[in-house]
């Protein structure tokens, strides 16, 4: 019987150490910290993430605007509207929701938002900090895995990391990150051509599945005792499930994050986290 890691209870620990930290903040004389959130379009799920974004800003003191595009927007507009807010001293953190319509370049936008107001870290400048181990922020989604680990004091030196899924947002930072001085682990990144993906999964102590494929993680794949971290949220006809069989999984594993409650709370508060620090603000 896995240990459950609840990313919601944590996400709501780290969210009043936002709180509080914003607070000294601006009692120390500091602005308010500002996220601008971008949504272009009418889709569905980006509209939930997008407003609970803003309940979790507006809880921890943080201010938050959102912007408001029609799905048919030229790529042109866009960038107009971020020229605006990158130069806004008001705001300090500028998230463009992905994902971006057809006509519009996503590399091409979010490379035009200024690094310092990048709380997303997509921008290259803030992948190549991150990758030299200088990081301004951190990706959302991985460094809240990050915190999960910390704050459960699951160990990951020494230990084997399999990352399934080489994303630019959640699996290859992650890997690095895991594999970087201080977490110490020796890190594999699967990915759909992996050989024999069951056995890459079997020899892991700390299985991170990031592939957006329903329930593909089988309970046989996992090692007895290892952490099993599903960053997976699939909408299916029977709910939201994750990249993780979860029931026969829970009975294997050591430790296990379930869906909904797991990671996707938890970088909702690494958001809120980059975008305090992006106000000059100490993060947790
Ligand atoms: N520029 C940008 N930055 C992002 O960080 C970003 C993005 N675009 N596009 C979409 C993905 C997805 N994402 C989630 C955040 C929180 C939950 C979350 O809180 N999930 C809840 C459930 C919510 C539900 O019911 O769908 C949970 O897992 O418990 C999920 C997904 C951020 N993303």
């Amino acid at each position: 019987m896995a240990k459950i890691l609840d990313g919601k209870q944590l996400s709501l620990t780290i969210r009043g150490e936002i709180a509080d930290a914003v607070a000294r903040l601006v009692s120390a004389g500091g602005k308010q910290p500002c996220l601008a959130a971008v949504l272009v379009g009418e889709n569905p799920a980006s509209q939930v993430y997008v407003r609970n974004k803003q309940k979790a800003c507006e809880q921890a003191g943080i201010a938050s605007r959102l912007a408001r595009l029609p799905a048919d927007i030229s790529q042109a507009r866009l960038l107009e509207l971020i020229t605006k807010l990158n130069a806004d001293p008001a705001v300090h953190g500028i998230l463009v929701q992905l994902p971006l319509p057809d006509q519009i370049a996503a590399d091409t936008v979010l490379r035009a938002i200024d690094p310092a107001k990048d709380v997303d870290a997509f921008h290259p400048e803030n992948v190549g900090l991150m990758v030299q181990g200088q990081p301004r922020f951190l990706p959302c989604t991985p460094h809240g895995v990050l915190q999960m680990l910390r704050r459960n004091a699951i160990e990951t030196a020494g230990k084997h990391a399999v990352v399934i899924g080489r994303s630019d947002i959640v699996g290859k930072p992650m890997a690095l990150l895991l594999a970087q001085r201080g977490w110490d682990a020796t890190v594999t990144l699967a990915h759909s051509r992996t050989p024999d993906l069951p056995a890459v999964c079997r020899s892991a102590d700390l299985l991170i599945a990031a592939v957006g494929k329903p329930e593909m993680v089988r309970g046989d794949w996992i090692k007895p005792g290892a952490a099993v971290i599903d960053v997976g949220i699939n909408r299916t006809d029977s709910g939201l499930v994750g990249d993780v069989d979860y029931a026969a999984a829970e009975a294997v594993a050591g430790w296990i994050t379930p869906v909904p409650g797991g990671v996707g709370p938890m970088t909702i508060a690494m958001l809120l986290a980059n975008t305090l620090k992006a106000a000059g603000g100490e993060s947790p």
